[in-house]
């Protein structure tokens, strides 16, 4: 929820409240080629937008929940009985926080894919997941709270914490989790061939 206040006259304020659930949605756009810091946006000049159509060509799914209420969120117990999520934990990604810190915000960066799909639900602060589309450019997801995305099996993709350095996500997994990453090139790999094949079809 955010309040925004709206100046009628000099004298009297109205201030009204917006549910932001209806107010924002996903936002992705292709990166630049700067090296700068992995934490900056990273947006071309002019930004060029991806719209949710086209990451769900990739394969992307997303959701906007109310992560206010994720413990007991019916939307949420609904996406996770429908999909099978039965395995669920919750990531605080700070550098108080999380063991080894340094080293694993430096493999998450790493250009990877897994054999099972990745599901992450902001709870709270921000992140960014880098994809790569069709013609191996990256586009650039940027995850605030109540965003939930599924990445599939065999998308080559990375991911780091923006400037605020951190957040707080919940991981689904349909069945026991497989956390291994395969650096790339996995191109061998047969998930990143059906991965491939199923691009043709869309
Ligand atoms: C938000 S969870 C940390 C990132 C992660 O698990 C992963 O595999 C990134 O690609
Ligand atoms: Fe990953």
């Amino acid at each position: 929820m955010v309040k925004r206040c709206t100046a009628w006259s000099n004298e009297l304020q109205a201030c009204f409240v917006t549910d932001l659930k209806f107010a924002s949605t996903m936002e992705a756009w292709y990166m630049d080629e700067s090296n700068e810091d992995q934490r900056l946006p990273h947006k071309c000049n002019p930004n060029r937008p991806v719209t949710l159509d086209e990451l769900k060509s990739l394969g992307v799914f997303h959701w906007k929940l109310n992560a206010d209420i994720h413990e007991t969120d019916p939307e949420l117990q609904k996406i996770r009985e429908d999909r099978n999520y039965s395995y669920m934990d919750i990531i605080t990604i700070h550098k108080d926080t999380l063991p080894n810190y340094e080293e694993k915000l430096k493999m998450f960066f790493e250009e990877h894919l897994h054999l099972d799909d990745e599901i992450r639900y902001i709870l709270e602060g921000r992140a960014y997941f880098d994809v790569r589309d069709k013609e191996d450019r990256w586009i650039r997801i940027s995850m605030r709270k109540g965003d939930l995305i599924t990445l599939p099996a065999g998308i080559y993709h990375r991911f780091t914490l923006d400037e605020t350095n951190y957040t707080k996500a919940m991981r689904l997994f349909v069945g026991e989790p497989v956390w291994k990453a395969y650096n790339r090139p996995a191109d061998d790999f047969e998930i990143r061939q059906t991965y491939v094949s199923s691009l043709k079809c869309t």
